[in-house]
């Protein structure tokens, strides 16, 4: 596996630069030889010699390589090697980097290195003697040098080379020698005033060094003094107390248990503190102490302040004589240890590695942009740039008369442009007059489910439908109520970071609300996503895996929104919360509500029963596609049903789906559905299915989504959260252990037959027979012919009531089902009697 990933992690344009450099280290290495093993008597350009056998180490070609270089170079034909590996390094490793050069700093770099490398060759000719039979400056330093000793003195020609040699470098390396200058004066003038002062320091080090031990002892001394003194206070106070107390029961403790080392009959706490103190003062004596040790002072003081006096004595006896508050910890550690909802602690805390992005790459990058745009003929200034973890939004103002649309309809050659994955355009900013262009991160971070859980808006929500999504462009944590919604669809492509979206929010769900104040039906006809939720016990029923069931589950929705309206209008109130907290007003007054819908035979009990506290019921379908293509149509008439009616009954619904089509997200859905989200689409149709609107499709996958609001018409772009399925397990676990869910068998038992039908819902078999049905009998027994056409000419009606009535015609076994090449049917009723 690690070898295959070592062999094939280089595409073929890496692999090219790779081999570049690899050659051009290999002739640096060539060249170095060759001019090191240099020899004057073998062949070459400038010499003519017949030698049996050649010096250098690189041949022949290396023998002239050398002469040629020695030649023109002089010394500084060593210098080549370095400047042939230097540049193939610069321009073949990471060529990414330099699609975004700096002309101006790369011009200059160039003129440095000319600068540089020519005044060093007129210096070297000038002040150096020759090297072999070649000048020390070579042909170019000889050149240089003799020409400009035609003007100038040799120590002039010398200072204006030396000017040169030093502004190159500036040019070349960035080399500030100003600044080293001034470093190197500060130092010295540093290390002259230390040099100045060292006796006196030496003088007080060796006065100082008697003073400190003495003083810090004391300090130290002090402290551990008041220290213990707070402590005995303390515990003086608190033995005081429980003495008082509990006296009695802390008697009957040590009467019950074995005192292995102190058998005396009437040993109070109090005086066993105290005695332990006394002994433990002269351990901590001061001179005894190891100060390097402090911990271990420390140690001794915790545990003598952790252990009180009764849970000092391990309980290995019964102590269920004893009362209550005399016994041990069992209970009271039973007790808390399982708090009401899960901890935060079960979540992973990743270490997160930021990149801060400074101010300079961000202006480099608003520059870019810009000239980017100018490219295509778009005049605009990045007024503002807001990076986040995910995407960095420039905010633009375009120049007057240029429009947004050119803008949005240039996304994709944006992108390329920009060499970005992709280029999202917000069109609309509420409250400012720009538009932005949202640009994914090179580095993209991942947004974890615990630091968005862990946010104030989350823990202070008090609706016990509150869910986080993830976090907002510039990292602040996104937090939603399911209530205001009050239902939500999910839509993505495969692999668009849905399931992992839906599991966020499940997750938050069982973070915010116990099984009091909501409970779930799960429905996952994919059998993976939701089965790990199985056991919880906020499930009204096992997870729905068959899609006969799940609509079953729905049809039961329906009934339970219809009932709890029924509720609500019997007791007068208009939601939900307004019924729970009516009867817990009831409740608390001591006189509870009874149900108004329970009839004499209804149940066994002899009178109504008592209305108890209603919990929220969300229900989730992950693949709701699958759902509408075996369900049907009734599928989508139930969904409709509860999307439109049960915001007031506390029932809402998140629909998930990885087909945005037409077909699966219905008009009637939509229209009853306002709140949606969309992940990652491949198309800006998907994208205008689920949101009305562009701009899903420019979205970067992997929990990236755009979410809608309950009544607004812009999309909020959301990096949603990520948890990973050994959190999900854990929370799932954490929630097993505090109970088991209740399950409502009936959920999953109804059957699609008459007795379950729902008020205002149809059986499919018992369609309301057409008015016209006597009528066309009569016509079709009497012509012995039947065609939907011959209905439709002589009863003057539509196609679609004529097919209808030739299907209930067929029903009702009037007429056969078609047969033969020609689909044609037969009249089995006989013909109409005539009188
Ligand atoms: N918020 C996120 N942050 C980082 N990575 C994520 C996030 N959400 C999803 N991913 C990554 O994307 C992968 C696919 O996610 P997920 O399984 O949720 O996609 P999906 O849309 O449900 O696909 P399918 O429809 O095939 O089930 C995950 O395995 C995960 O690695």
């Amino acid at each position: 596996m690690s070898n295959s990933k070592l062999l094939n992690h280089l595409s073929a344009v890496q692999k090219l630069f790779e081999v570049g450099i690899i050659i051009s280290a290999f002739i640096a290495i060539f060249i170095t030889l060759s001019l090191f093993t240099f020899s004057p008597n073998d062949p070459s350009w400038s010499q003519l010699h017949w030698v049996a056998e050649i010096e250098n180490s690189g041949g022949k070609v290396g023998a002239w390589i050398a002469d040629i270089l020695f030649f023109t170079f002089g010394f500084l034909a060593y210098l080549i090697p370095v400047m042939i590996v230097s540049l193939a390094w610069m321009l073949l490793w990471k060529p990414k980097l330099k699609l975004e050069v700096d002309f101006l700093n790369l011009s200059l770099r160039i003129v440095g290195f000319i600068f540089t490398f020519f005044s060093l060759s007129a210096l070297a000719a000038l002040n150096i003697n020759d090297y072999m039979e070649y000048t020390s400056g070579g042909l170019v330093g000889e050149v240089l040098s003799q020409s400009m000793l035609g003007f100038f003195s040799l120590l002039a020609v010398n200072l204006i080379l030396l000017t040169f040699l030093v502004c190159g470098t500036t040019l070349l390396f960035g080399f500030s020698w100003i600044r080293l200058i001034d470093g190197l004066g500060e130092h010295t003038l540093k290390g002259l005033a230390w040099i100045r002062n060292l006796p006196t320091l030496i003088k007080e080090m060796l006065e100082n060094r008697s003073e400190n031990s003495e003083s810090r002892y004391q300090e130290k001394q002090q402290k551990l003094q008041d220290k213990l003194e707070k402590r005995l206070e303390k515990q003086t106070k608190k033995a005081q107390k429980k003495s008082k107390q509990a006296v009695e029961e802390v008697e009957e403790v040590e009467e019950a248990i074995d005192f292995s080392d102190d058998n005396e009959p009437d040993h109070e706490p109090r005086f066993e503190i105290d005695e332990a103190e006394d002994e433990q003062t002269p351990a901590l004596h001061l001179d005894r102490i190891d100060w390097g040790d402090d911990d271990k002072t420390e140690e001794i003081v915790i545990d003598q302040e952790e252990e009180p006096e009764v849970a000092k004595v391990k309980p290995k006896t019964d102590f269920s004589h004893l009362p209550e508050h005399a016994r041990p910890v069992e209970r009271f550690v039973a007790d808390t240890t399982i708090a009401p909802l899960p901890s935060i602690e079960l979540l992973d805390r990743p270490d997160k590695k930021t990149n801060p992005v400074s101010q300079d790459e961000l202006n480099s990058a608003a520059r870019l942009v810009e000239t980017k745009l100018l490219e295509f003929k778009i005049k605009a200034e990045v007024v503002n740039v807001l990076p986040g973890p995910v995407i960095t939004r420039f905010e633009l103002a375009l120049a007057p008369g240029m429009k947004v649309s050119t803008v949005s309809s240039l996304e994709k050659d944006l992108a390329r442009a920009l060499s970005a994955m992709s280029v999202r355009v917000v069109d609309q900013i509420p409250g400012k007059s720009v538009i932005a262009l949202e640009l994914p991160n090179r580095h993209r971070e991942i947004v974890y489910i615990s630091e968005v859980l862990d946010c104030k808006k989350f823990e202070e929500s008090k609706s016990s439908l509150t869910m986080v999504l993830g976090a907002d462009i510039s990292g602040l944590p996104v937090v939603v109520d399911l209530a205001k919604m009050p239902h939500l669809l999910v839509a993505g492509t495969t692999g668009s970071g849905k399931s992992v979206g839906v599991n966020c929010m499940l997750v938050s769900l069982l973070y915010k609300s116990s099984p009091e104040d909501l409970r779930m039906i799960l429905i996952d006809p994919k059998m993976l996503e939701l089965n790990v939720y199985e056991g919880i016990p906020h499930l009204l029923t096992e997870v729905v895996t068959d899609m006969k069931d799940a609509a079953n589950a729905l049809r039961w929705c329906v009934g339970e929104m219809e009932r709890r309206y029924k509720l609500l209008a019997e007791i007068g109130v208009r939601n939900l919360a307004g019924y729970n907290a009516a009867v817990k007003k009831a409740q608390a007054a001591g006189e509870p509500l009874l149900d108004p819908l329970w009839k004499p035979g209804d149940s066994m009990a002899e009178s109504a029963p008592e209305l108890e506290k209603l919990p929220v019921i969300v229900v989730v379908v992950d693949e709701f596609a699958d759902m509408m293509m075996i369900v049907g149509k009734k599928c989508e008439e139930l969904i409709t049903r509860i999307a439109q009616k049960a915001r007031a009954a506390g029932i809402h619904l998140i629909l998930a789906t990885q087909r945005p089509s037409v077909d699966v997200i219905t008009g009637l859905i939509k229209a009853n559905i306002p709140t949606r989200i969309a992940f990652q689409v491949s198309s800006k149709i998907d994208s205008r299915t689920i949101l009305g609107q562009q701009g899903a499709e420019t979205l970067l996958g992997h929990g990236d989504m755009l979410y809608m609001p309950p009544g607004s018409g812009m999309p909020t772009r959301v990096h949603g959260a990520f948890v990973d399925d050994h959190e999900v397990h854990k929370v799932v676990a954490d929630w097993k252990k505090r109970g088991q869910p209740n399950y409502v068998q009936e959920i999953l038992a109804g059957d699609a037959d008459l007795d379950m039908l729902l008020p205002g819902e149809q059986s499919e078999g018992e369609e309301e027979i057409d008015a016209l049905f006597d009528e066309v009998v009569a016509f079709i027994t009497e012509t012995r012919k039947v065609s939907i056409s011959s209905i439709q000419r002589k009863f003057r009606i539509g196609y679609n009531r004529s097919a209808r009535l030739v299907d209930q015609l067929q029903a009702q076994g009037v007429i056969s089902a078609p047969s033969g090449a020609n689909s044609n049917r037969d009249v089995l009723a006989p013909p109409p009697i005539k009188d």
